[in-house]
């Protein structure tokens, strides 16, 4: 397969550019997916906190906060992304 192919591009020229932009879309996946990574550790300190002290692992409200703040800034695919992130964080409820 030649790198046309593998783009889709038409053209040399178009191959080049969308090749170039695929590796920094690989390299923010990367960063996003740490990023999650990192958000998963530090919910779960506040659950175990939570939970030790007796509380429950879901607070409704809070979420409520964070499934507006991602609506407000992605639009509505941003409540699904932060409901898929809310599972990753807690798991199902
Ligand atoms: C992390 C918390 O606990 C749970 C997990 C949340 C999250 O991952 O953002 C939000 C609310 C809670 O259901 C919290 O209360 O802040």
């Amino acid at each position: 397969m030649t790198t046309i192919d593998v783009t889709g591009a038409r053209t040399p020229e178009a191959a080049d550019v969308i090749t170039g932009a695929r590796e920094r879309i690989d390299s923010l996946d990367d960063r996003i997916i740490g990023l999650i990574q990192e958000r998963m550790a530090v919910s779960a300190v506040i659950q175990e906190a939570r939970i030790t002290s007796g509380g429950r692992r879901v607070n409704l409200s809070r979420e409520m906060e964070i499934l507006g703040h991602y609506r407000d800034a992605l639009g509505k695919p941003g409540t699904s992304l932060a409901m898929t992130l809310l599972e990753l964080c807690r798991g199902r409820v």
